[in-house]
């Protein structure tokens, strides 16, 4: 009798140790999808949301919204700017619009910050700027192609046939496009978006011959002011393309810091838009231009904060299409020789 009184309570604390470990694995489960919806949730370039992972957090660390910190998943307020954890999210959907600076301004004027568009380094070549908002220090440049029929030929045949695309699978299959990551030696940086990372493929011969040729329009002349990255998609219809996204990623600082991408078009006409994050009553929301084979765009200052941008599908189209978006890494990732410092 005392035998089984004994097992029983034996089982009775057994059952409880199992339901205070089952409790503890639903408070952690909780946990991580608390700190998930307070990451970084944005349309992934297939157009899914998704929380955008950086390269150098562990699982559960957030970045900082208003300053960008790296911010260790046990804190709820920023160590750098002491701002809250998700103080500026709706609902752990998109973030929720930043304060203005005062008046109309969302970031400090372009003349207070000194900073140059591209477009105003190239007295032989007049760019044309189709996104101009001073307010939030947002700029886009187009110039129609400057080369010949014959380059952009020779041009999409060299970089066709002398890359190693691939398709990675999105969370909803295949991406809609061939894409390819190239860096300058020495820099081993994946670029990593949504679930998917792209390793490097180092600059080839033909990708220097070809930096050589833009970059003077782009009012870059020397060598060792090139971009250090580019992401390159092959659309091999007008069935293929990329959904709304910012080019937001932890390398490039642009949500942080006035950055520059400038993007080549080769092979058929496509369109090309931008929308604002956070419209304004009676604001144009979206901009749209066709980029046709051979024609320069840019992106400048605070775009990747303030905009989103697509290449949507064009059913109609027939025809491949290959676009080159260089940009200048400037966060590499811990691992990667390019980020260590010389002492
Ligand atoms: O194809 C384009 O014009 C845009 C590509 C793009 O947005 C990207 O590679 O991030
Ligand atoms: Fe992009």
């Amino acid at each position: 009798m005392r035998d089984l009184a004994v097992q029983k309570m034996a089982e009775n604390q057994q059952m409880a140790q199992v339901m205070q470990y089952q409790r503890q694995m639903q408070q952690m489960q909780m946990m991580q999808l608390k700190s998930q919806a307070a990451g970084q949730m944005w349309p992934d370039m297939d157009g899914s949301t998704v929380a955008q992972p950086r390269a150098d957090q562990r699982p559960g660390d957030w970045t900082c919204a208003s300053c960008g910190a790296n911010c260790f998943a046990s804190k709820t307020e920023c160590f750098k700017c002491r701002k809250p954890k998700d103080g500026q999210r709706i609902g752990g959907g998109q973030p929720a619009a930043p304060e203005k600076l005062g008046g109309e301004f969302w970031e400090k004027p372009r003349t207070e910050v000194g900073m140059k568009l591209l477009g105003e380094q190239t007295p032989h070549v007049k760019w044309d700027y189709i996104l101009s908002d001073d307010s939030r220090r947002c700029y886009a440049g187009y110039l129609p192609s400057p080369f010949s029929q014959e380059s952009k030929q020779a041009f999409f045949e060299e970089i066709r046939d002398g890359t190693s695309w691939v398709q990675p699978e999105g969370r909803q299959g295949p991406i809609p496009r061939k894409t390819a990551w190239m860096v300058s030696p020495g820099c081993n940086c994946h670029y990593t978006y949504g679930n998917i990372s792209v390793e490097p493929q180092t600059y080839p011969q033909w990708m220097v011959q070809l930096m050589q040729e833009v970059m003077p329009y782009c009012g870059i002349n020397s060598q060792s002011e090139w971009p250090n990255s580019c992401n390159l998609n092959l659309y091999s219809d007008g069935g293929m393309s990329v959904g709304w996204h910012a080019d937001d990623e932890s390398l490039f600082q642009g949500k942080f810091s006035d950055i520059y991408i400038i993007s080549l078009s080769l092979g058929v006409t496509r369109k090309f838009e931008l929308r604002t994050n956070w419209p304004e009553d009676g604001e144009k929301h979206l901009r749209r231009c066709s980029l046709k084979s051979g024609d320069l765009m840019t992106m400048e200052g605070m775009v990747q904060k303030h905009y989103q941008h697509r290449v949507p599908k064009e059913e109609n189209i027939q025809g491949p299409r290959i676009n080159l978006t260089w940009r200048w890494t400037l966060k590499h990732r811990p691992t990667c020789p390019s980020g260590r410092r010389r002492r």
